[in-house]
């Protein structure tokens, strides 16, 4: 339990704070390295929780193997080691990780001839899996419950003698990470062809190529709702404007809570010229890891809402849905939610009680709540979580005057 004050610096200097190295683009690169050693030279990786999980389990000698929390992880180890001749593999994690589907990708790689069995729960880790050489060929996968199933069968395209073609038999959600998945393959020196519902993956590295890497936009959501809540100014660094992470949509998005963002000297300025009076209408069907700072944010900011396009976030961490409905009513605010999509009403004096706010287990959570602190001391049960994308997110807060006791 720690509690978050904010006393504003002294001085004129603009605080500078740096995003971590992105995971999702690291956890690629470090699945392709572990099928061709010879042509994928390890380079600085990114430091989060998520990307050390998946570098150990890829480096294992181990039989049994603890993805603890990293759900991009688990999906991509279950391609990966259902495509390793010979391997027996046992995949577990949280009790939460035991609770998210992995239907859709077993039932695609047994189609392929691999033998994975769930040793829990049908369709949910933990699974063991018997390796073999998967045949490529056709594959036919449902697109709307997760991306991260057809990245998996993306990557582990390669190590099939063909190659694979990916049939998505539903609309696509986060579909921006599978464009990531195609960029990192195309890096690579693999190719990738795409039409309509199908995505084909085939060829080999040619050539050795250092595993580049990138800041994380989806963590810099995170800054620009400091911002956009407490009026202070910030640069981020460590972001570039040529991205691969669909998440660097926050460069236009960071206006929808009243931030303007400016490139100065390879940096991003963050300056907020305004609260918007109208409510927030989003879409984030493509960006579901932007959706609670966005959120939390312009609540904080007093504003009503309707976000739509929040179909996978009940199955991640924690029901993020359902953790942002009680955030919103703990503070006194009026929501409803169906499906997808998140309604609430404008409300200009947010009630802090002191009550604890819950991070239900989730980094996400936690960066989604700090803004808060800029108007009123809060509480939170537990800071550790954010180790799971950004260690040293509350270390980098501290440069803005946000402190943890
Ligand atoms: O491929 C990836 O690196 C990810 C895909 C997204 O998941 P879904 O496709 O399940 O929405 C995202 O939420 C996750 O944090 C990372
Ligand atoms: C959903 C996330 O990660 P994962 O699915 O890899 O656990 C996330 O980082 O917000």
């Amino acid at each position: 339990m720690k509690s978050l004050t904010y006393i504003q610096p002294e001085g004129g200097a603009i605080p500078e704070l740096e995003v971590p190295l992105s995971k999702s683009v690291a956890n690629r690169w470090l699945i392709l390295e572990a099928i061709f050693p010879k042509h994928i030279v390890k380079k600085q990786l990114s430091e989060a929780a998520d990307t050390r999980i998946l570098r150990e389990a890829l480096e294992s000698e181990s039989t049994d193997i603890d993805l603890g929390a990293a759900g991009t992880a688990m999906r991509f180890a279950t391609a990966f080691f259902s495509a390793k001749p010979g391997a027996v593999t046992y995949l577990y994690g949280t009790d939460r990780m035991h609770e998210r589907p992995i239907q859709p990708l077993v039932k695609a790689l047994r189609s392929l001839g691999a033998e994975i069995r769930y040793e829990g729960k049908e369709g949910f880790p933990p699974l063991r899996i018997y390796g073999r050489h998967l045949r490529g060929g056709e594959v036919y996968i449902p697109a709307d419950m997760s991306s991260q199933f057809i990245s998996a069968l993306m990557l582990v395209a390669p190590a099939t003698q063909d190659g694979l073609l990916i049939n998505r038999t539903s609309k696509t959600v986060s579909q921006p990470y599978i464009d990531m998945t195609t960029a990192v393959l195309q890096q690579a020196g693999i190719t990738v062809e795409e039409d309509d519902n199908r995505i084909h993956v085939h060829g080999k590295p040619s050539g050795v190529v250092e595993m580049p890497s990138e800041g994380d936009w989806s963590a810099a959501a995170a800054f620009v709702a400091w911002t956009a809540v407490s009026g202070q100014s910030i640069t981020v660094k460590g972001l570039s404007n040529e991205s691969i992470q669909g998440d660097a949509m926050l460069i236009e998005w960071a206006e929808e809570l009243g931030v303007e963002g400016e490139w100065v000297d390879g940096n991003w300025l963050l300056n907020r010229t305004h609260i918007p009076e109208e409510d927030l209408h989003l879409d984030l069907l493509d960006h579901p890891d932007l959706a609670q700072s966005i959120i939390m944010a312009a609540f904080a900011q007093g504003r009503g809402g309707k976000v739509t396009g929040l179909n996978t976030l009940r199955i991640k961490e924690t029901d993020r849905i359902n953790a942002l409905v009680e955030c919103i009513r703990m503070l006194g605010g009026e929501t409803t939610d169906t499906g997808g999509a998140l309604y609430w009403s404008p409300t200009e004096s947010l009630n802090f009680n002191g009550a604890t706010f819950k991070t239900y287990e989730d980094h996400r959570m936690a960066m989604a709540l700090a803004p808060l602190a800029a108007l009123h001391d809060i509480t939170i049960d537990d800071e550790t979580v954010v180790v799971k994308s950004f260690p040293k997110f509350w270390e980098e807060m501290k440069k803005v005057g946000l402190t943890l006791s």
